[in-house]
């Protein structure tokens, strides 16, 4: 399943690598390419770029058959440091380009406009084929639009059944913009809900799975699941042979209950 946002595409289903590093975390990135993952989110702070590009290097799968997302860390978003992050995230990934650049929480002291306008120009460089932000509110949304009169691809942000984003979706749908969900199964809490358990049950699907077909059957989202075990890699994938009815979808947005799990001192003012 792609999701088509202003004519760029990208996989519905991607393969988040946070703490995916070192020889066991390029084998799980490797493992999960052969299996058939073909958006792949790292970033700086990560410190496993390497990793993902030699993974990539390692599968043998052609290079436009893939989706790379990296991010810049928010004391970095000056425009010289932006250029010199850009260049040595490619140097790391030996790639030429990436599909996405994103901002990977907003920044208190560097005005937007200006870090902006410097991933504006390393997509028109080539070093990035999209651009978008990470860990924006609705405020910071509008700042950012405004600022850039944007043609900004995405907002990737916390998104599971304990946490809506109702809001931020409905104003992402006017701005047509992909909310790409981060912590998609909560980091595996979505197991022990027995509302889960039972639609999983009627499908055929654990409950990870069914939380994930629930992120990608609702418009304009994709879900980025991390997983260190290929059993775990391959489940998390198996989510295209099976469809929610509204009921169901309607009961999982039911779950909703405020629980966000990263949030730090650095994060912003939160919507909800
Ligand atoms: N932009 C941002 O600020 C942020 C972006 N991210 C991105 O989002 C990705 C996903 O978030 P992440 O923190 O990894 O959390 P996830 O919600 O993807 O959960 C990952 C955890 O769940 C476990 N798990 C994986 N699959 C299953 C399953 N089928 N059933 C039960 N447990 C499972 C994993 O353990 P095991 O490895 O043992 O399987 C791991 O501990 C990150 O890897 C990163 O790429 C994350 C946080 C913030
Ligand atoms: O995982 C991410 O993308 C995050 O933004 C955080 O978990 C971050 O990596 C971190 O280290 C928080 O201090």
């Amino acid at each position: 399943m792609l999701k088509t946002i202003r004519g760029d595409t990208v996989p519905a289903l991607g393969l988040g690598t946070y703490q995916l590093t070192g020889a066991s975390g390029q084998a799980a990135i490797r493992d999960g390419i052969a299996m058939g993952y073909r958006h792949l989110d790292t970033a700086i702070r990560y410190g496993n770029e390497a990793e993902v590009g030699r993974a990539i290097r390692d599968s043998g799968v052609a290079r436009d058959e893939l989706f790379v997302t990296t991010k810049i860390w928010p004391s970095d978003l000056r425009p010289d440091d932006v250029h010199a992050r850009m260049a040595e995230s490619l140097d790391r990934l030996g790639l030429d380009q990436v599909d996405l650049l994103l901002v990977h929480w907003p920044a208190r002291d560097i005005p937007l406009g200006e870090t902006l306008a410097a991933f504006a120009e390393e997509k028109a460089a080539g070093r990035t084929r999209l651009i978008g932000v990470a860990n924006f509110t609705l405020p910071l949304l509008d700042e950012a639009l405004e600022v850039h009169k944007a043609d900004l691809f995405c907002n990737q942000v916390e998104y599971h059944p304990f946490l809506s984003q109702a809001r931020l979706l409905d104003r992402m749908a006017r701005a047509d913009m992909l909310l790409v969900a981060y912590l998609p199964i909560a980091r595996g809490a979505v197991a022990d809900v027995t509302l889960l358990q039972q639609i999983g049950a009627r499908h055929g699907k654990t409950p990870a799975q069914v939380t994930l077909r629930w992120l990608v059957q609702q418009d304009r989202v994709a879900a980025i699941p991390r997983s260190s075990r290929p059993a775990r890699l391959a489940e998390n994938l198996d989510i295209f042979d099976f469809a929610l009815s509204e009921d169901e979808m309607a009961a999982i947005h039911g779950l909703a209950e405020g629980r966000r799990y990263c949030d730090y001192d650095f994060s912003p003012a939160w919507d909800d």
